[in-house]
């Protein structure tokens, strides 16, 4: 397999603040990682530094090839970054279908097969944006992420506030887009127990540092592990 991409000592924060203290990690192509730890670990701070979106300190990004760390954000999502940032970026005042068009480009991922993965939209597709529940509007962000034809989809909290039936639904349509389709991804996610059985990696952060890193189906069946950073309760 290769790489896919390759995080090297990045730290990064707000101003003199620094958050991010220090990340190396790596992906291979076809993986899928989760990215776990607590409230306030850097979490969102590293996905954001990736694309650009948060100030870098230190430490090299590779993406194949490229080096993106001193790319501007449009030239990161060129070189194949798709992001789906917590706020759910779509435009309101379009509809589905013309949300997907808008920003579609060349690549397997069609608008027909991001309707495929979620049947609601292609339902949807004449509705604006605003008219969505949570759920149809956070299936419209990773649907128009895909449509982009990323090398790389990074999801962050993709489940976050939404009632528990859809959580299923779109837990089930990424759980295929990583696992069946083999794209590669990183999800940042609070809950081990929904995400790790759907990833292949697991990355768990404390402070902004990695305090575990594994399979995820190893970081599952560990409950001291789990219980250490991440304070599951059982059942
Ligand atoms: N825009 C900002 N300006 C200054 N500090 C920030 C900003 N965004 C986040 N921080 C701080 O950076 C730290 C890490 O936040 P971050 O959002 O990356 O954590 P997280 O692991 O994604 O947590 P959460 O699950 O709550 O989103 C926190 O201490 C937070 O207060």
């Amino acid at each position: 397999m290769a790489e896919l991409l390759r995080v090297e000592s990045l730290k990064s924060g707000y101003g003199e603040a620094v958050v991010v203290q220090g990340i190396s990690v790596s992906l291979q192509a076809g993986q899928s990682l989760a990215l776990l730890g607590r409230n306030g670990t850097g979490k969102t701070t590293f996905l954001n530094t990736l694309v650009g979106a948060t100030r870098r300190h230190a430490g090299r990004i590779f993406l194949g090839s490229v080096e993106l760390s001193t790319l501007p954000p449009h030239r990161r999502a060129e070189a194949g970054i798709g992001w789906v940032p917590q706020e759910r970026n779509i435009f309101k005042s379009l509809t589905v279908e013309e949300n997907l068009t808008a920003v579609a480009r060349p690549g397997p991922w069609t608008v027909q097969r991001a309707y495929e993965m979620f049947p609601r939209l292609q339902e949807r597709r004449a509705n604006m944006g605003n008219q969505l529940s949570g759920g149809e509007q956070q299936m419209l962000a990773v649907a128009r992420a895909l449509v982009l034809n990323p090398k790389l989809l990074l999801l962050d909290e993709p489940l976050e506030g939404l009632a528990p039936i859809i959580v299923e639904e779109l837990l089930r349509s990424i759980a295929r887009v990583v696992r069946e389709e083999g794209m590669s991804a990183i999800i940042v996610e609070q809950n081990p127990r929904m995400i790790l059985p759907i990833t292949q990696r697991a990355v768990v952060l404390d402070r902004g540092a990695v305090v575990h890193e594994g399979d995820s189906d190893a970081l599952l069946a560990d409950s001291s592990q789990l219980d250490r950073w991440l304070a599951v309760s059982r059942g």
